[in-house]
């Protein structure tokens, strides 16, 4: 089978230098959830050398550091009040990064028209990333990897992280109780229909509800053993771009998605997840639709790995799942 001629990555060309352009956002953010060691994703990310190795399958990369100089990790240990709304943990926190991330997005997706990764952080800074790409491709569908649904409200959430809620917020969901700090984010820029989950089991009950009530696709762990990985990859892109064949896709991966015993550094490990095979076969399998617009890798904390290797496996995995989705099975 020859992939050559096929149109990989059709939104963004190859330039004069025969490169491709990129634009990595880091989002050293920990604040939507407890646990310290997440804000050290992305320097573990490029010190493992991601830069590089996004510029040996021809992309140009730049870099973006929207939290450089603000104070959150600061902050969130100081703060220990719950934050202005009642169950919602550190709403303050993550209104206010989610927003600088957004706008790091914004300039390279909108203004520079740059494939956009973002590296987390916890997963709610996808509020940013999301809302960023969809202004530029209103109908973008999004494939949501994860162990979890992150479709908490502030009325449903149990644990009050906001790691567990972004999806929500950008849904529109429970308008009433949003946080005044996250009011920025555009009430219904995503459709339910615009998004799918592949890897899910560990979903809560009040999430169970909004995903049935809202009719949203849901590929647990249960269809990827039923269907196969493939199928469930190929069910998952015909849902979110109503199969459309041009229609732009992001992927926002949590690396929980994949089973712990590949990926054990991260916050809320899940047993029996995807392996990490199948975690990278959906990168390739949605970089050769051609319609790839942005990546989200969030949740890699080194700080919670019980030894070395553990951090190298984890980082490791981190760095496949980018390659894997610019391009690196597609060569
Ligand atoms: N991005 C994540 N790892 N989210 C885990 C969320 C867990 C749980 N459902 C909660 O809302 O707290
Ligand atoms: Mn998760
Ligand atoms: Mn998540």
């Amino acid at each position: 089978m020859s992939l050559e001629a096929k149109p990989y990555y059709k939104h963004f060309p190859k330039k004069h230098n025969d490169k491709r352009s990129a634009g990595i956002i880091t989002a050293p953010f920990s604040g939507g959830q407890a646990k310290s060691g997440v804000e050290n994703g992305p320097k573990y990310l490029l010190k493992h050398g991601l830069q590089q190795q996004l510029d040996d399958l021809g992309w140009e990369t730049s870099i973006e550091e929207p939290l450089k100089n603000t104070d959150f990790e600061e902050r969130k240990l100081a703060s220990t009040k719950a934050s202005s709304n009642g169950k919602v943990k550190r709403a303050d926190l993550v209104g206010e990064a989610t927003k600088l991330v957004y706008e790091s997005c914004k300039k390279v997706s909108n203004d520079e028209n740059k494939f956009q990764i973002t590296l987390g952080g916890d997963h709610s800074i996808a509020i940013g990333s999301i809302h960023a790409v969809l202004e530029k491709y209103p109908d973008a569908g999004i494939l949501w990897i994860d162990a979890h649904a992150d479709i908490n409200t502030p009325s449903t959430t149990d644990s009050g992280n906001l790691h567990g809620c972004p999806v929500s917020f950008l849904l529109g969901l429970d308008r009433e109780n949003c946080p005044e700090e996250l009011k920025w984010v555009k009430p219904g820029i995503l459709k339910p229909n615009k998004i799918a989950y592949i890897g899910l089991r560990d979903v809560d009950d009040g999430e169970r509800k909004i995903l049935r009530d809202l009719n949203i696709s849901c590929f647990s762990m249960h269809h990827v053993d039923r269907f196969g990985i493939n199928k469930v990859v190929e069910m998952a892109l015909d849902k979110v771009t109503g199969g459309e064949k041009d229609c732009p896709v992001m992927v926002s991966y949590d690396v929980d998605g994949i089973d712990p015993l590949f990926v054990p550094a991260t916050g809320t490990p899940v047993r029996g997840g995807l392996t990490l095979r199948e975690g990278l076969f959906i990168c390739e399998r949605v970089a050769e639709s051609g319609n790839l617009v942005a990546l989200d890798v969030v949740e890699c904390n080194p700080e919670l790995a019980s030894h070395d290797l553990h951090v190298v496996d984890t980082i490791s995995a981190g760095c496949a799942i980018v390659r894997c989705t610019l391009g690196e099975t597609l060569l």
